[in-house]
């Protein structure tokens, strides 16, 4: 298969799983021994899950609040918490006031809607990011390189209230009751957080930081090949904090100090851990760290919990707090408003756009893979070689040919000029990119991908224009680039061919033979 066959044909894979509204546990309840080839990963992605024999035994803190009210526990308290927040970004907390039945009663409602009836879920089924209550596969099924073996019901809790009308029944009360016991201890855990920055009481509470809350309840059913594929892929949460409910079945691990950590459960904790948005108002004091989930390999599903709270007032502009620059810690990242971080369709421009001067957390690449990047001295300077095809059918006819061959041999990049077009279509590209956000969202499948697992500096439009473009497809392409991409597209199709036609030569091939 070719490149584009393959990604055609994953296309339509992805798109058939997505219309069964079934999701993974659908997949498992039809009896499959392996998994469709849409959830197996890269294998970097794979080699990365075996453990580490060099591994250092490091574990996440369980800080135990009991008692933090008063003065001589809180000091501790705030201690623990707040030197937990600073190296993992991740801490477990026990005792705090939430009876474990309660803990209980939550994970066994958002089970009992995932084990509910199909229509239910259908009903749910949908990618809709403005719908209150979803129920899908892989939010970013259609973003991500490969699935990860999880379904979730994921429900908009504020600023604005939900319709609970729209909650599915079954875990309608027991969610409404969640959601109140995460305001009441995401505000004590913000307290203690806060003042372990001498920051005044309340200050997180100015920034709304709690109004915006999504809650996610995830289902990882059974996988019947764990070592090929994940239950949610290695990402940082984008927004201020994040409350985590998970059960008993463990799978949850943090990178930290380099390595994965498994966050083992512990009956009656809850984890909690630092997103993108408080790393940057911290001015990088508290760390906003890559987390995962692997592939459940047991009988009995697992079930989590997560309320990401996010400000409510996504136009104002967020950023270190003042308090938090001196001249020893410079700000690390310059003020933006909360929904250029997240809409993800105004993606990397609309980040330049208003104004930062360093890269989020989340397109940071691994080390591993920035070493890649740096200039190696050792290496010759080789450019892919450029190929006059100007009068390719005269008498340098041979001397093409030959060339060409080199280049794919040896180089395997090399191009043919058409100068105006090239130009046409840069400058189309370019006008497109310029557009208000708004125009861009409306068709553009551009996107920061803040859930997904790593972020490059990069927005695209993409045209899908083979195998047959019919006006259907034409008409789709935003006005402002359409001519100059239809001409850009006959003349790729012309070149193709002429360079197809050459490096058959070239090989000694019939004429056609690609063809
Ligand atoms: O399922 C879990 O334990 C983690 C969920 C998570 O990290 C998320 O939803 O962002
Ligand atoms: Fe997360």
């Amino acid at each position: 298969m070719t490149d584009h066959e393959e990604l055609y044909s994953r296309a339509k894979e992805l798109k058939r799983f997505d219309d069964t509204k079934t999701g993974v546990k659908g997949l498992v309840d039809s009896g499959l021994n392996t998994i469709p080839p849409i959830f197996v990963h890269p294998p970097e992605t794979l080699s990365d899950l075996k453990p580490d024999p060099k591994a250092r035994p490091v574990s996440i803190p369980v800080i135990n609040l009991a008692g933090f009210g008063s003065p001589p526990r809180r000091a501790e308290v705030v201690d623990k918490v707040t030197r937990a927040a600073r190296e993992h970004g991740f801490f477990q907390i026990v005792n705090h006031g939430i009876p474990a039945a309660k803990l209980d009663r939550t994970i066994a409602a958002v089970k009992a809607f995932h084990e509910g009836p199909a229509e239910v879920k259908a009903r749910l089924y949908r990618r809709d990011a403005g719908a209150g209550v979803t129920y899908m596969s892989n939010v970013d099924l259609y973003q991500s390189k490969a699935a990860s073996w999880r379904d979730t019901l994921t429900v908009r809790l504020g600023p604005d209230p939900p319709v609970t009308g729209e909650l599915p029944e079954v875990c309608r009360e027991a969610l409404v009751e969640w959601d109140g016991e995460v305001i009441r201890l995401g505000a004590v855990v913000m307290e203690l957080l806060e003042e372990g920055l001498g920051l005044r009481a309340g200050r997180y509470r100015e920034l709304t930081c709690l109004e915006g809350r999504i809650m996610v309840g995830h289902y990882y059913p059974r996988c019947p090949q764990p070592d090929l594929t994940v239950g949610l892929a290695s990402h940082a949460d984008p927004g201020v904090l994040t409350v985590l409910l998970q059960d008993h079945m463990g799978g949850l691990q943090v990178k930290t100090g380099g390595q994965w950590v498994d966050v083992k459960p512990v009956p009656g904790a809850i984890v909690i851990n630092v997103g993108d948005l408080l790393q940057i108002m911290t001015n990088d004091q508290y760390k906003s760290v890559e987390h995962r989930v692997v592939a459940n390999q047991s009988e009995e599903p697992r079930v989590s919990i997560g309320v990401f709270l996010n400000p409510g007032k996504r136009e104002e502009t967020y950023g270190p707090l003042p308090e938090l620059i001196s001249s020893n810690k410079p700000a690390a990242y310059q003020q933006f408003t909360f929904s250029e971080f997240m809409r993800r369709k105004t993606g990397v421009k609309g980040l330049i756009d208003s104004g930062i001067t360093s890269i989020p957390r989340l397109f940071h690449h691994p080390t591993s893979t920035l070493s890649y990047i740096k200039p190696d001295s050792k290496v010759q300077n080789i450019s892919p070689p450029v190929v006059d095809l100007s009068s390719f059918d005269s008498d340098r006819h041979t001397a093409i040919v030959e060339q060409l061959s080199r280049a794919a041999r040896e180089v395997g990049l090399f191009h043919g000029i058409l100068p105006a077009i090239l130009d046409r279509g840069v400058d189309a590209v370019k006008a497109f990119r310029e557009q208000p956000a708004e125009t861009k969202a409306r068709g553009s499948t551009a996107g920061i991908g803040a859930t997904a697992s790593r972020t490059d500096w990069r927005d695209s439009l993409s045209l899908r224009l083979a195998p047959k473009p019919d006006q259907h497809v034409t008409e789709k392409i935003p006005e402002i680039c359409r001519d100059a991409m239809e001409e850009l597209d006959r003349e790729v199709l012309r070149l193709g061919e002429v360079v197809v036609g050459l490096l058959e030569e070239g090989l000694g091939l019939s004429e056609g033979w690609f063809k």
